[in-house]
């Protein structure tokens, strides 16, 4: 048998999480962060974060071709409303008191792309927030941990304080839901902790 060739890996993305937990897995790739206008003329959000992945790694696949490239985006749903970043500080703290001792959902689409072809799926996790003080929704806003991600908060910071429990897969959280984020790259010939 020829000796495995690894394929290109591209990460259309520009977030340091995602970054990070691609690291973990063992997988050398370069960053290459889609430029584009987050924009879906889906509903719901598993679909919405499904499609906005797909958007993100087909803009990059376009100018990689030969690559394998991965993308991914994240939506919080609460109810019928989804809670995008969060645009200032009093933006931040109104998203956090509406999500205070309420259970709302976080979809996380996975999109990769490669000669073999293109997959995209979501995961789902719901996370049921405690009942959140005044003082405590103003003193996380203030912290400015939220501003730059879904929801307006973060699990894997001091927002992990805000949260009750949570049931589905904690990475799915973060925003790279690493148990698809696994499936696809192994499915698209990426060697996952040395295993193809
Ligand atoms: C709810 C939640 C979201 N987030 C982040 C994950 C995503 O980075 C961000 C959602 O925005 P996205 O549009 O999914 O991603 P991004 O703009 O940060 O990066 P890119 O499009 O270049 O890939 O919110 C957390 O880090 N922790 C959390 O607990």
């Amino acid at each position: 048998m020829p000796p495995h060739t690894a394929p290109e890996v591209v990460l259309a993305s520009g977030s340091p999480r995602r970054r990070e937990l691609l690291t973990s897995l063992g997988v050398t790739f370069r960053v290459q962060a889609a430029d584009l206008d987050e924009r879906s003329d889906q509903i719901h959000p598993a679909e919405v974060a499904r499609d906005l992945a797909r958007q993100k790694a087909r803009a990059v696949a376009q100018a990689s071709p030969g690559a394998v490239v991965i993308a991914s985006d994240t939506v919080v749903a609460l109810g019928d409303v989804q809670l995008a970043k969060p645009a200032s500080t009093e933006e931040n703290a109104a998203f956090i008191a509406q999500l205070s001792a309420r259970a709302h959902h976080v979809y996380s689409g996975v999109a990769v792309i490669s000669p073999q072809g293109e997959d995209a799926e979501v995961s789902e996790t719901r996370v049921v927030f405690r009942a959140l003080t005044p003082g405590e929704v103003q003193y996380y806003a203030r912290s400015g941990e939220g501003l730059d991600k879904a929801g307006g908060y973060g699990i894997q910071g001091l927002g992990a304080a805000l949260i009750e429990r949570i049931e589905g897969e904690y990475s799915g959280v973060v925003g790279f839901p690493l148990s698809l984020v696994i499936k696809l790259l192994r499915k698209h010939g990426v060697a996952i902790w040395g295993e193809v």
